[in-house]
C-alpha cells in the first residue's frame, strides 16, 4: 500500500485496497504478484525512491527488539526475501549494517516497471558463501518455504512463528543502528487494512474539513479562524516565557526595528501558528514556499533568495516595519531532530526570541521532498486531527547576541537552536537543507 500511494497516487492505492480480497485468496505467492503489479506497473525506475525515503521509517517500526539482537550478534549478515529487492535493500543495508540482500528483482521495458517480477533464483555467489561459511545461522519466518535451498545450508534454523513475532517489543528508537531522521511520503499512519479503510472513508469529509479550514484561514481574521479551525479538530497549545500581556504592551514601544522570532521548521503553517500564538500579525521570511503557498496565506509571506546579502536586505527592511518570523532550519524535519540553524539572522537584530514548534498529525504529512509541494498545506488541512503546539522561549539575553554581546552569529545561532532543541526534548544536528534533499529526492533542494 505505500508503494502503491506514495509512488502511483490515491487511485493506485484505491485500486490495491479493492484488490485486497483477491490478495488474501490466492495465497502469499501470487498475492505478493499481484500487489507488485498493481503497485509498480508504470512507474519510471530512476524515480522510484520510496525503498530508500517512505519504507525504511515502516520497516524500523517493525523490527523486534529480541530478533535484532539475535541478528546483530553475526559478524556477516544476508538477508533473504520475496519482496522487490528495490523495497528492502536500503532499509536493510543503510539501517540494519545488513551485508548482502537477496530479493525479487522488477522487470523493466523501456526504463519503466512493467510490474512482474524475475524469478526466485538464489544468488550464486551467496550460495557459494553459504557453502564454505564455517557457521552459518538462519532466522526465517515459519509461514515461508521459499528459501528452503538458502536455509538448507545453515547449521542451525530458528523459525519465528506468530505468536513470538507478536510478543516482540518494537526495536526503541536509541537502538536504530542509524538513526532516522529524514523520510518522506504523504501517509502519517501504518496503512493497514482497517486504517487503509477509514482514510478513503475520510476523505469525502476530510475534503469538506480542508475547505471550512482553508477558507476560514484565508478570509478570517487569525484569532477567529484559529477558534473555527480547533472546532474541526485543528488545535494549537500554546506555552509562553512571558505573558502574552508583556508581548502586547512591548508591541507599541517606538523601537527601530520589530522583534524577530526564530522558530524550528515542521510544516510551513509554523510562521502562521507562531501569529496566532502571539495573537498578531508578523511577517514570515522564507525560502521554497510554493506561490500557491504564498498567496493563500493568512500572514504576509515575504521570500529569500539564498542569496545572502540580498535575504540581509530583504529581512532589514521588513524589520524596521515590524516583527517577523524565521525558520532558519530552511527545511522542515519531521523526527525529533533540529537541523542546524542558518545564522543569517543573528546579526538583523538583538530582539530575538526562539520560538520552539511541534505537530502531531494523525493522517497525513503536509510536508514533502519528491512529491507536489503545492499540496502540502492541502495534506496539512485534511488531517482529522492536528495538534500544534508553540512554545514562546525567553528572548536572548543581550549577552547572548551579536550586538551587544558580541558573540559571532554561528554561536548565537547555536545557541539558539540548543535552546530550541531543550524546549522539545530534540537532538541538535548540523545537518542541512542539502542533506535532507540528497537523501529523500537526490537533488540539492534548491527550488
Ligand atoms: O520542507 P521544505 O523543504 O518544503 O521547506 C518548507 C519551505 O521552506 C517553507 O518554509
Amino acid at each position: 500500500m505505500l508503494v502503491a500511494f506514495e509512488a502511483g497516487g490515491l487511485l493506485r492505492a484505491f485500486i490495491l485496497f479493492l484488490l485486497y480480497p483477491l490478495v488474501c485468496l490466492v495465497g502469499e505467492e501470487q498475492g505478493i504478484n499481484v500487489m507488485a503489479f498493481v503497485s509498480f506497473a508504470g512507474i519510471k525506475r530512476k524515480k522510484f525512491m520510496v525503498g530508500s525515503s517512505v519504507l525504511p521509517k515502516y520497516f524500523l517500526e517493525d523490527v523486534g527488539d529480541e530478533s535484532f539482537d539475535a541478528v546483530m550478534k553475526a559478524k556477516r549478515k544476508i538477508a533473504v526475501s520475496d519482496m522487490p529487492r528495490i523495497m528492502i535493500e536500503c532499509f536493510l543495508k543503510d539501517y540494519l549494517r545488513v551485508d548482502a540482500v537477496e530479493g525479487r528483482e522488477l522487470k523493466t521495458v523501456c526504463g519503466y516497471f512493467v510490474g512482474l517480477m524475475e524469478g526466485k533464483n538464489a544468488n550464486g555467489v551467496i550460495l557459494n558463501e553459504l557453502r564454505v561459511g564455517s557457521h552459518a545461522i538462519g532466522i526465517g519466518s515459519f509461514n515461508k518455504s521459499t528459501d528452503d535451498q538458502l536455509f538448507s545450508y545453515c547449521k542451525e534454523i530458528y523459525w519465528v512463528n506468530k505468536a513470538e513475532k507478536w510478543n516482540w517489543k518494537s526495536l526503541p528508537r536509541e537502538k536504530y543502528p542509524k538513526p532516522l531522521i529524514f523520510h518522506d511520503g504523504r501517509l502519517a499512519f501504518r496503512p493497514t487494512l482497517v486504517a487503509t479503510l477509514i482514510m478513503f472513508m475520510w476523505l469525502p469529509l476530510g475534503v469538506l474539513v480542508f475547505l471550512i479550514r482553508f477558507i476560514c484561514g484565508v478570509l478570517l481574521p487569525l484569532n477567529i479562524s484559529a477558534i473555527v479551525s480547533a472546532s474541526t479538530g485543528l488545535s494549537t497549545t500554546v506555552s509562553r516565557a512571558k505573558p502574552l500581556s508583556w508581548i502586547a504592551s512591548n508591541k507599541n514601544d517606538k523601537k527601530e526595528s520589530g522583534v524577530l522570532y526564530v522558530c524550528n521548521h515542521r510544516t510551513l503553517l509554523d510562521p502562521i501558528f507562531v501569529a496566532i500564538a502571539l495573537m498578531k500579525p508578523l511577517v514570515a521570511v522564507t525560502y521554497s514556499v510554493s506561490r500557491f503557498s504564498e498567496v493563500t496565506s493568512p500572514i504576509k509571506v515575504v521570500r529569500l533568495t539564498r542569496d545572502r546579502e540580498r535575504d540581509r536586505k530583504v529581512m532589514e527592511q521588513q524589520l524596521s516595519q515590524g516583527d517577523l518570523v524565521v525558520c532558519p532550519e530552511g527545511t522542515t524535519c519531521r523526527e525529533p531532530y533540529l537541523l542546524r540553524f542558518s545564522p543569517l539572522f543573528a546579526e538583523m537584530t538583538g530582539d530575538i526570541v526562539p520560538v520552539a514548534v511541534d505537530l502531531q498529525v494523525s493522517m497525513f504529512y503536509g510536508t514533502t521532498a519528491s512529491g507536489y509541494k503545492c499540496l502540502d498545506s492541502i495534506f496539512n488541512l485534511l488531517n482529522p486531527f492536528v495538534i500544534y503546539s508553540v512554545k514562546i522561549l525567553e528572548k536572548l539575553p543581550s549577552s547572548q547576541t551579536c550586538i551587544a554581546g558580541e558573540k559571532s552569529r554561528t554561536e548565537v545561532a547555536n545557541h539558539v537552536q540548543n535552546q530550541t532543541a531543550k524546549a522539545l526534548g530534540f537532538e541538535c544536528t548540523t545537518l542541512t537543507r542539502k542533506d535532507k534533499y540528497m537523501i529523500l529526492a537526490g537533488n540539492d533542494g534548491i527550488i
